[in-house]
């Protein structure tokens, strides 16, 4: 077959120039691999102009105004609330005004082809690329890497696609605040975005299926959250489900069912019901994989549902993982695995195919030390196992409480400090196998308990680990003394 039958020949193909397929791509071509980047959109994809970023930065207004205000002393320099405006526009800072050439600079610092326009497969290892610059078809000779994300989850609601509603595209990259804001799911988008809104200015409704949102979370998470989000004017609708949307003169009329029954009228409904993995129009059908569902991966991201170890697959579109920090950890092993089996040296491939877990080529850590933080007020930050986690998982586990606001350290970072920690121990092994911090910047506190748990790191030795006074860390010693030490 000739180039032009074949497409042009790459080592390896990446499709999806997110933070994760930036990551593969970059580790992958450490052998010498020559390695393209597909990407239809922008270069740095969802978590740095439509997610993270973005919903971080309209976040830390209201987080540092309530820091300050919680202070003796500093909270008398605080007259009003959140300038949505300036949030806006550092927002729009961050976000590089939705821009990607610092990215794309990047990328063409470290020798990876940059292809503009949609992938989508036309068979085994060959993709052609619709829309860019230049149309046209590429083949990757070793292996093609998938990092396309996931999509919004629009629920099948009668009415809703009626009123334009936004997604969390459109509530990070907004410039006005809506008057009234109806925020349907209570899941962490759900959550923060409520958060924001709030603290921007909107009167926000937040309609949670179940008892309390962050249904992932220790119970007393979502519940703290729920008190929080009421006193600063939420309302919070627990057991609640939209039934139906419909268009007045005045808004928009939503219909909840459950325990919250009524009708709100709003101005804006922010759907935050989940998301899917992106594999429809990727022509994924001609590989043998169906449409709409995660690729299947073992721990050396290597595509499970497709023969010839050539598929491999990092962050959302896996359903693996749901964060950027656990997909990029993804992503560099993927990318290794890919330069080891492909590229480089004997030695290099010996070491990927005897690896064993927790080598830098095998993904260990997703299946028992995932780091999850939410950006609410108060933030609340979890690693491992949940006690219910824990003991479904077969665990005879200890639980160790402790108010955050009984630590010294807590006394002084703010009047009226709230929080709460726990640790859930593993007692046959007596190791750490999951913590949770909920307060004001607990999500700083978290990287102590991921170590732990990583290390799997023994309770007597851990008591050595003397956390400086007075911080809020001293909790770890408090949670020791309270489990016998
Ligand atoms: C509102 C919000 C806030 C979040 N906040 C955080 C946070 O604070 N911390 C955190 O860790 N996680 C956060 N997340 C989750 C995080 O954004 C995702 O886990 C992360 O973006 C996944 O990265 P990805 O590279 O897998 O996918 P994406 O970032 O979605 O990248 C996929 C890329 O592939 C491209 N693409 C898709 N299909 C094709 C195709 N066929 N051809 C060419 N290109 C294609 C897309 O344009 C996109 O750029 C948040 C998510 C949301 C929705
Ligand atoms: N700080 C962070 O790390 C961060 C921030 C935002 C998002 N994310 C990630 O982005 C992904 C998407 O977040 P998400 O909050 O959209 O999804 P999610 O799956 O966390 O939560 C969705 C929620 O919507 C509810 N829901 C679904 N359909 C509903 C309906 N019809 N009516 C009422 N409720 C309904 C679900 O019960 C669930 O609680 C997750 O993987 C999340 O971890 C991470």
């Amino acid at each position: 077959m000739t180039e032009q039958q074949h497409g042009e020949q790459f080592d390896v193909v990446v499709v999806g120039g997110g933070a994760i397929g930036e990551n593969v791509a970059d580790r992958a071509g450490r052998t010498g691999l020559r390695v393209a980047l597909v990407e239809h959109g922008l270069v740095g994809g969802e978590c740095s102009y439509f997610a993270c970023m973005p919903s971080k930065a309209l976040l830390r207004p209201g987080g540092a105004l309530a820091a300050a205000r919680a202070v003796p002393g500093a909270a008398g320099a605080v007259s009003g609330g959140v300038d949505a405006a300036a949030a806006f526009a550092w927002r729009d800072e961050t976000t590089h005004g939705w821009d990607d050439s610092s990215q794309v600079a990047w990328l063409d610092s470290t020798g990876i082809t940059l292809l503009r326009g949609h992938a989508r497969f036309v068979g085994p290892r060959t993709l052609e690329i619709a829309g860019g610059d230049a149309p046209r078809r590429v083949q990757a000779r070793h292996a093609v890497v998938l990092a396309t994300g996931s999509w919004p989850v629009m629920p099948d609601i009668p009415g809703l696609a009626d009123v334009e509603p936004w997604t969390s595209r459109d509530a990070t990259s907004a410039h006005a605040v809506p008057p009234r804001l109806l925020v349907l799911g209570g899941g962490v988008v759900g959550v923060e975005m409520a958060t924001a809104y709030t603290e921007l200015g909107s009167q926000v409704t937040l309609v949670v299926r179940g008892p309390r949102p962050l249904a992932g979370a220790e119970s007393f998470a979502g519940d703290q959250v729920v008190t929080a989000l009421r006193e600063r004017g939420a309302r919070v609708l627990l057991g609640s489900e939209v039934a139906s949307v419909q268009k007045t003169p005045t808004g928009i009329a939503v219909t909840v069912t459950g325990d919250g029954a009524g009708t709100v009228e709003v101005d804006r409904v922010l759907v935050a019901a989940g998301r899917r993995p992106g594999t429809t129009e990727l022509g994924v059908e001609t590989i043998g994989l169906e449409p709409g569902r995660p690729i299947q991966v073992d721990d050396a991201l290597c595509a499970t549902g497709v023969d010839g170890g050539w598929l491999f697959a990092a962050g959302d579109v896996t359903g693996r993982t749901g964060t950027t920090h656990q997909g990029k950890y993804d992503a560099r092993v993927a990318g290794d695995v890919v330069a080891a089996r492909f590229g480089g040296e004997d030695d290099g491939r010996a070491a990927e195919s005897g690896a064993k877990p927790w080598s830098r080529f095998r993904a260990s850590a997703d299946h028992q030390s995932v780091p999850q933080v939410v950006f609410s007020h108060p933030e609340v930050a979890w690693v491992g196992l949940t006690e219910a986690g824990a003991r479904q998982a077969g665990l005879d586990v200890q639980v160790v409480d402790y108010d955050l606001a009984d630590i010294a350290g807590a006394s002084v970072f703010a009047k009226d400090y709230t929080g709460q920690g726990r640790l859930v121990v593993d007692r046959a092994r007596g190791v750490v196998v999951g913590a949770t911090f909920v307060g004001p910047e607990v999500a700083e506190m978290l990287h102590a308990a991921t170590i732990a748990v990583v290390g799997e790191v023994p309770l007597d030795r851990l008591w050595h680990a003397v956390p400086a006074y007075p911080t809020v860390s001293e909790v770890w010693l408090r949670f020791l003394e309270s489990a016998g030490l």
